[in-house]
């Protein structure tokens, strides 16, 4: 059939089953591609229309369009079955079909029945055998339950980005490589990352991830491989202006028919602000707010991790406790009020923590009792020159806005192995032996009694 020109008859037979189009004059076509096209459209709806838009051919349903006879569309004007507002609408359409192209588009076309429904249109440039250029098929199908779910899925598409971006947790999809797919505003903001900068790129090697190889890595690993449906993790971050956050990823992996990855989505929740006030509680846990030194509690814990490891070694060595308590700071309360008393309380921690070893540690027990502790390189001679340096740092007076204020302290000094015991046995020894110091007149050194 191809190549040869389609007769009158030709056509009419092919007509015959459009019975309503088929009475009253037909031109004669002459090209077999429009035959091979309309052999083609079976249940669509087919116009067939000349360079200048005449109608030349249409089908049964066509017809049924218009509710006239097939016969009386026939060389009327295409702008003129339509109208001026839907030909407006659909020109650029046919001008790009008459440059020789293939044209596919969408439109809501109202029924016979007044039903608005989805139809694809396809304009097909029509040439004669000599390839000069007829005029164009035009074909309608409906695709109205296509359309539907394409606008459903598009409308939650669209909602689902929408609550992404007003989510307070920032939302990140990654393929199964973890390279990045989608990231929310908030993530965006929180993270300084752009689809459009960083798509393809692996979320562990983009920048503002503190601890990329860690946990983090570890969680998405476990979701690509499939050991996990979900995880969460904790994770530190820097924000693009360098500022550090906190987040907790809650990671979720979506698997296909095959039970293998294909994406991850991450929901990150900033947690930087009880991370911090957690650090803070254990903070105020260990420290002495007003000096800054650690308290008795985490005092207690570090004699007692000293002396396990001093047991435990086999080199041994020494652990010293020196207790001191100031002698007279009463009366610096007594005298210039409790907000002088506090200030002298500051300075004498100052002047501790410099008279000792960096490896050593102060600690304030409460009041005027502080305890230095000394576990690492202890010998007799090291307990001596820190003993004299911590009464040096009593040689000068402490100057307040009030004048200036002189203080001494006592010491007591329990040094293990010579002195035997628990932690609290310990640190008991060396108040006792402080108690010793001040009884002997203040501003002395006692050491605790060695067991016989
Ligand atoms: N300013 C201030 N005073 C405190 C604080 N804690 C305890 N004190 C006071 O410190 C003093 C400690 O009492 P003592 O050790 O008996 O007083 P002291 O004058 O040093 O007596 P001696 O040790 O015998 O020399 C008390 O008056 C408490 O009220 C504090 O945090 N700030």
């Amino acid at each position: 059939m191809v190549g040869t020109p389609l007769s009158r008859e030709g056509l009419c037979t092919m007509i015959l089953f459009d019975a309503e189009a088929c009475d009253g004059p037909l031109p004669v076509l002459t090209d077999s591609a429009l035959l091979a096209v309309l052999g083609q459209l079976q249940g669509a709806t087919v116009a067939v229309v000349d360079r200048g838009l005449r109608v030349v051919y249409v089908n049964a349903s066509f017809a049924r369009w218009f509710g006239v006879p097939g016969h009386e569309l026939i060389g009327r004007r295409l702008p003129d079955l339509y109208g001026a507002v839907a030909a407006a609408a659909f020109r650029p359409h046919l001008e790009r079909a008459f440059t020789g192209e293939k044209v596919t588009y969408q439109r809501l076309v109202q029924e016979p029945g007044g039903r608005s429904v989805w139809h694809t249109i396809s304009l097909v440039p029509w040439f004669s055998e000599r390839g000069e250029l007829q005029g164009l098929i035009s074909s309608a199908l409906p695709v109205h339950e296509l359309q539907s779910t394409n606008e459903a899925l598009r409308d939650a598409h669209q909602r689902l980005r929408a609550h992404m971006d007003n989510s307070p947790l920032a939302v990140v999809e990654m393929d199964a490589d973890l390279a990045l797919v989608h990231v929310s505003s908030r993530g965006q903001q929180w993270f300084g990352w752009r689809v459009e900068q960083h798509a393809g790129r692996s979320v562990l090697d983009l920048p503002g991830l503190e601890t990329p190889a860690g946990p983090l890595a570890e969680a998405l690993r476990r979701l690509q491989a499939g050991q996990e449906l979900q995880n969460r993790v904790e994770a530190t971050h820097r924000h693009p202006d360098g500022s550090l956050f906190h987040g907790v990823w809650f990671n979720s992996a979506l698997l296909d028919a095959q039970g293998r990855t294909v994406s991850i989505m991450a929901q990150i929740e900033d947690v930087t602000e009880l991370v911090e006030s957690t650090q803070r509680l254990r903070d105020l846990a260990r420290f002495d707010t007003l000096t800054g030194l650690i308290n008795r509690g985490a005092l207690m814990a570090q004699v007692d991790q000293s002396l396990s490891r001093v047991r435990g070694s086999p080199q041994g060595g020494q652990v010293a406790l020196l207790f001191l308590d100031l002698d007279g700071f009463k009366l610096v309360n007594d005298l210039h009020g409790h907000r002088a008393g506090d200030e002298v309380l500051q300075w004498v921690a100052r002047r501790l923590a410099s008279a000792v070893r960096q490896t050593d540690t102060v600690a304030r027990l409460g009041g005027d009792e502080f305890v230095v502790l000394l576990d690492n390189a202890v010998s007799d001679a090291v307990v001596q020159q820190v003993l004299s340096r911590i009464l040096a740092a009593f040689d000068d007076p402490f100057v307040l806005p009030q004048g200036p204020v002189r203080l001494g302290v006592s010491v007591g000094v329990a040094v293990y192995p010579q002195v035997e015991g628990t932690v609290d046995e310990l640190v008991g020894c060396a108040d006792q032996a402080m108690y010793e110091a001040k009884r002997a007149g203040k501003g002395m050194v006692r050491y605790a009694e060695v067991a016989a």
